[in-house]
């Protein structure tokens, strides 16, 4: 079973602490909301949590099944869509998928086609992702999560740029994941985390 592990982890930038003294365990079948006002640190925790920015100070482990995993590999355990992460613009959304196809497998069964299906974008399979909506992307970058066999899902603000259509299409997604993964989610929008047993204010680690 997947667990990722916080220990005293803190983040300072420049002279600004953004937080200390975080401890957590966090345990695969379970969803973790972390919640708290604009600037208080969500996406820089979420970002350490899922290994893509330093500590300052504090240790994170990742383990499966009680075996801890080299930093190198823990990219593979994680899948995360988020505001500030950019798609490949140039690539179709077909080329897209194939692409991110290479590095991130899709679970059974889900080709790219079946894939933008789900997405509720085959009409746009030929098009370049420069020309999507805003509201397209985001159906891009929260599929390339939920699709994906990576156990560790993360989502910083899931229905930024989504209409209704998309926030319930986000709705029926996320509660279709896997009851194996380890959902993280960042957000200030209760709607977002409404199933979400486990909501962390991130206020607490100032
Ligand atoms: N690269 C950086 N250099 C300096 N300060 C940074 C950097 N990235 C983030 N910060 C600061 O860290 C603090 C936390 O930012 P973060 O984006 O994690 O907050 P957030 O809770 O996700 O906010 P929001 O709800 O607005 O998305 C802010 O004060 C921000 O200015």
């Amino acid at each position: 079973m997947m667990q990722i592990v916080a220990e005293q982890i803190g983040k300072k930038y420049r002279k600004e602490w953004i937080f200390r003294r975080v401890d957590l365990t966090l345990t695969a079948g379970n969803s973790y909301t972390f919640v708290g006002p604009n600037g208080s640190g969500k996406s820089t925790l979420l970002q350490l949590l899922a290994g893509s920015l330093p500590a300052t100070e504090g240790q994170l482990l990742y383990s499966v099944a009680g075996k801890l995993l080299d930093p190198d590999d823990w990219f593979r355990q994680v899948s995360m869509a988020a505001p500030y992460l950019e798609l490949v613009e140039e690539l179709t959304l077909d080329e897209l998928l194939r692409f991110h196809q290479t590095f991130k497998p899709f679970k059974a069964g889900l080709t790219p086609e079946v894939v933008a299906d789900r997405l509720l974008l085959s009409h746009a399979r030929h098009k370049e992702i420069k020309y999507f909506s805003s509201g397209m992307k985001q159906r891009v970058k929260l599929g390339l999560a939920f699709f994906s066999t990576a156990p560790v899902v993360i989502l910083d603000e899931p229905t930024a740029n989504l209409d209704r259509q998309g926030a319930a299409w986000y709705h029926q997604q996320v509660r279709q994941l896997s009851p194996d993964c380890l959902l993280l989610i960042g957000s200030n929008v209760p709607d977002e985390y409404d199933f979400c047993p486990n909501v962390l204010d991130v206020m607490q680690w100032k």
